[in-house]
């Protein structure tokens, strides 16, 4: 089964960005794909003063309603990374008085990673655990918890055409244990949709994602955001890749300028991965005697 793995440069405007994702959701649909990946925050990239606003906006309901159209339309899977406010779901479950308050307070939103399937329902969301709360030296400073309220649970590991999927996103790559304990509960296909820096992104990116396949034994998918986002200061690292259960990086969106909306495609091959995991059975020779595990 092929997925697809988006790369694109998200402006301020949600209509504008959905017709970017359209466009890669129609030619990767036309290549053959059964899945389409696309990046963290697709909706819109905004200075976060508009955040709260953006996120509660028409347009930016339009940009959900107009992908699982394009779901239905095109016969595919997609996973894309959105702005949700709070309680925006009936299953919510942030009715405890901290999350209230925080909500009503600033207008924050979760950071969520949601996956619609081909029938254009929502199958999943998975709200991002870990924010990226940083200030580097040399300039870097990003307080995502200004704008995002942080999830609270993983996800279930969830079918799909292209196998099992752990849902993660972004900055969650830089922590093992979630990817280890969604490879426990049955993952085969991990997921990163991404806005990484260009000097993180440059130091860490793909060993990152090499590194989370390898340990997990999973196909990762990593959509990523590239290019300047105009309004913003922000520079999206790119380089959107699939890594296959080896290690091996199996695709990878070009670098070259200008940045279109593009993707790579992967052939996800279950065979291969139990292959792999049946070579060096990682999970049977862990060592729970001598340390703790997932
Ligand atoms: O909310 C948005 O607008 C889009 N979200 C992002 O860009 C997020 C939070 S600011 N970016 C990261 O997590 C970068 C991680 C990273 O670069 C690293 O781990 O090095």
């Amino acid at each position: 089964m092929l997925a697809a793995v988006g790369q694109m440069c998200s402006t301020g405007q949600p209509l504008a960005n959905l017709n970017a994702a359209v466009s890669i959701i129609s030619r990767a649909a036309a290549a053959g794909a059964a899945a389409v990946f696309l990046p963290e925050a697709t909706d819109f990239i905004a200075p976060a003063s508009h955040v709260p606003a953006l996120t509660r906006s028409a347009e930016n309901r339009a940009f959900v309603d107009g992908l699982r159209d394009a779901a239905r339309r095109h016969g595919v899977e997609i996973s894309v990374g959105i702005h949700e406010p709070p309680a925006s779901s009936p299953s919510d479950s942030d009715s405890d008085a901290q999350v209230q308050d925080d909500k009503h307070r600033k207008g924050r939103c979760y950071n969520t990673q949601l996956l619609i399937g081909s029938d254009g329902n929502d199958v999943q969301r998975y709200r991002k655990l870990h924010l990226f709360d940083v200030d580097i030296k040399g300039g870097l400073k990003i307080l995502e918890s200004d704008t995002t309220i942080p999830g609270r649970a993983l996800s279930d590991a969830v079918d799909s055409r292209v196998g099992k999927l752990g849902l993660l996103t972004c900055y969650d790559l830089r922590f093992p244990e979630p990817s280890l304990s969604l490879r426990k509960a049955g993952a085969q296909v991990l997921t990163y949709p991404s806005a990484f820096t260009v000097r993180t992104g440059a130091a860490h990116w793909e060993i990152l994602l090499r590194a989370r396949a390898i340990e997990t034994q999973c196909y990762v998918l990593a959509a990523a955001q590239v290019g300047s986002h105009e309004g913003t200061k922000r520079v999206s690292w790119g380089h959107a890749m699939a890594v296959d259960p080896y290690g091996s990086v199996i695709a990878q969106c070009s670098d070259m300028q200008p940045y279109q909306p593009s993707f790579c495609l992967a052939n996800i091959d279950l065979d291969l991965l139990e292959n792999v995991r049946k070579e060096m059975p990682l999970w049977e020779q862990r060592r729970p005697d001598v340390y703790s595990t997932i």
